[in-house]
């Protein structure tokens, strides 16, 4: 037997089909089961069982309310836990401050979005400030604080008060005069006054969504926001994970061909989306050409205009006439930014309103003690300013206690992108961890044993470990934290403040529970039903 004839049957096809698939069994048993059980670092962290071996404790994650099985875990195991998820992908909670330092401020870079989150969020909000990171995301950003600014907030407040006065028209136009007052879906209400204040405010557009229900921005944004689900973002995160499934989901093609998607199983939502993102691009991209054709734009003294987009269009006008070097953003970038301002800021703002609302239901106490605050003010001022807004005492303890409690973020993800050492542990490049706003927001440990209930009254004695940064996580912290909030406090401040000094709210009837979707922002499913009657001050 010549040595030439074995070297050619080695290499048979065959042989190589069977090389091929042992390597992948290998590398499947490797994912879900060596890994996880045998050879990560993590092993040995506290934490639930592994769960499905293919799924891990996803099915917990997405069937229950958005932190709640992560505040069960931390309950149970302490401040840090590891969490198998799905395809034996590890994702870590830290719940002290010195971590959370580490991963939001100190090393924030090693830390960043993960690209999925990332793709989700530039979908949905445009590829602005949420999608951006490193040394592009410092130069957006430094970019964008101006529009966020003190003055221009001060500036911005009077807007919030058109189309607040016409909801508290609207709502009395629902109550008309009843004594038994009116069940209304908060959240649909709240969702329309943040769109039209969001609107005014980024744009200088008058969406009035609150009289126009078929307002196409509207619309498009209920859609959208209709899909938010558990399941649908588990879907989404599978087609986006996809070669190309961001670019292909952001396409005109996608939009023009929508209807295919339809009749594939599991899709339709998914068509639904593409639909809403390309009618809200649309909408975004004609106002910025008539923002950019504004004779008024160029005006740089009291008269300007205020809301964003126009600050941003001013700012990189100066920026190219001065030519300071400095970061001059295109037509795509700007209308980027704002729809993302558009995105984060509605449902965001809608959702805290929504829950405040529900608590102060469940606490007619503290809403007595709020309208006694607010009358007085309102009787002298029905449209206050920012500094009056802003110094309330109980209105502050009010949104800070609902904020805490029900923080709209409930939790969000970052990804390690070295190895390191975290709070002792070493934790390895590629790991997933969970930033727990809710989690942090309700821990024990730091806030009492009456961590999870609405107790307002606790800000004016705050516990003695308090951290003003990593207590309360509502708007997480470091370079990507929330550039909206403190508009989205006022803004919340302003809304709530003229519904209590003309409304009572009540829940809609007895032992109503509450009913948070499992989802990126915390809504309610059922639109937040509740009983409003005129208040007892303007009866
Ligand atoms: C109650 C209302 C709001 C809450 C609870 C909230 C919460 C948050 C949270 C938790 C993040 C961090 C997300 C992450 O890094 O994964 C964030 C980021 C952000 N938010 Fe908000 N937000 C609110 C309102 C607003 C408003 C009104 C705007 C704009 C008009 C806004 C614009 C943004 C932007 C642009 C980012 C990205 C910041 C960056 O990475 O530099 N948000 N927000």
């Amino acid at each position: 037997m010549s040595p030439t004839i074995i070297n050619t049957r080695f290499v048979e096809p065959v042989h190589l089909l069977y090389g091929l698939v042992a390597y992948v069994l290998y590398l499947i048993v490797h994912r879900l089961i060596l890994w996880p059980r045998f050879l990560s670092p993590l092993r040995k962290v506290p934490g639930p069982p592994l769960g499905n071996i293919f799924l891990g404790q996803s099915p917990t994650i997405i069937r229950n309310e958005t932190g709640i099985p992560q505040r069960e875990w931390v309950k149970k195991y302490g401040p840090v836990v590891r969490i198998v998820g799905p395809v034996g992908i590890e994702r870590m909670i830290f719940m002290k401050p010195e971590a959370l330092h580490k991963i939001l401020v100190k090393d924030w870079l090693d830390y960043p979005r993960p690209t999925f989150l990332r793709n989700i969020l530039g979908l949905v909000t445009g590829y602005g400030l949420l999608t951006v990171t490193g040394n592009d995301h410092k130069q957006m950003r430094k970019a964008m604080n101006p529009a966020f600014s003190i003055p221009n907030l001060m500036a911005q407040t009077p807007m919030y008060f058109e189309p607040i006065d016409s909801l508290v028209e609207i709502i009395k136009g629902e109550i008309n005069n009843s004594t038994d007052g009116k069940v209304i879906h908060v959240y649909d209400w709240m969702s329309k006054v943040t769109l039209d204040i969001i609107c005014k405010t980024a744009f200088g557009y008058e969406a009035d969504s609150l009289h126009n229900p078929h307002n196409e921005l509207a619309e498009a944004y209920e859609l959208l926001l209709s899909l938010q689900s558990g399941s649908n973002l588990a879907r989404l995160i599978l087609l986006i994970s996809l070669p190309g499934g961001p670019r292909f989901l952001a396409s005109d093609w996608a939009y023009h061909h929508r209807h295919w998607l339809e009749k594939i199983p599991l899709l339709p939502a998914v068509s639904k989306l593409v639909d809403a993102m390309y009618r809200i691009r649309r909408i975004s991209r004609q106002m910025l050409e008539e923002k950019l054709k504004d004779s008024n734009l160029i005006l740089n003294d009291s008269d300007a205009k205020k809301d964003i987009m126009s600050i941003l269009v001013r700012a990189r006008k100066a920026e190219l006439d001065g030519g300071k070097g400095g970061y001059a953003m295109s037509d795509q970038a700007m209308m980027d930014q704002v729809l993302t301002f558009l995105g984060a800021g509605h449902e965001t703002t809608a959702s805290g309103l929504t829950w405040t609302l529900w608590h102060l239901s469940n606490k007619p106490e503290w809403q007595k003690r709020l309208r006694e605050e607010l009358a007085p003010v309102f009787a002298e001022n029905p449209r206050p300013d920012y500094r009056t807004l802003k110094d309330l005492q109980w209105l502050d303890c009010v949104v800070m206690e609902s904020l805490r409690i029900m923080p709209p973020v409930p939790l969000t993800v970052r990804v390690a992108a070295k190895t390191d050492y975290i709070d002792g542990v070493l934790v390895p490049k590629g790991t997933l961890f969970y930033i727990p706003i809710r989690v942090v927001n309700t821990w024990k440990e730091l806030w009492g044993e009456d961590a999870e209930e609405f107790n307002p009254g606790r800000w004016l004695n705050l516990p003695k470990d308090y951290h003003p940064t990593f207590s309360m996580l509502s708007f997480i912290a470091g370079p990507h934290a929330c550039i909206g909030k403190t508009m989205s406090i006022i803004e919340m401040k302003a809304v709530l403040a003229a519904l209590i000094v003309n409304f009572d709210f009540e829940p809609a009837f007895d032992g109503q529970v509450a009913k948070p979707a499992a989802a990126i922002t915390i809504k309610p499913t059922d639109g937040m039903p509740l009983r409003v009657r005129m208040a007892s001050t303007t009866r």
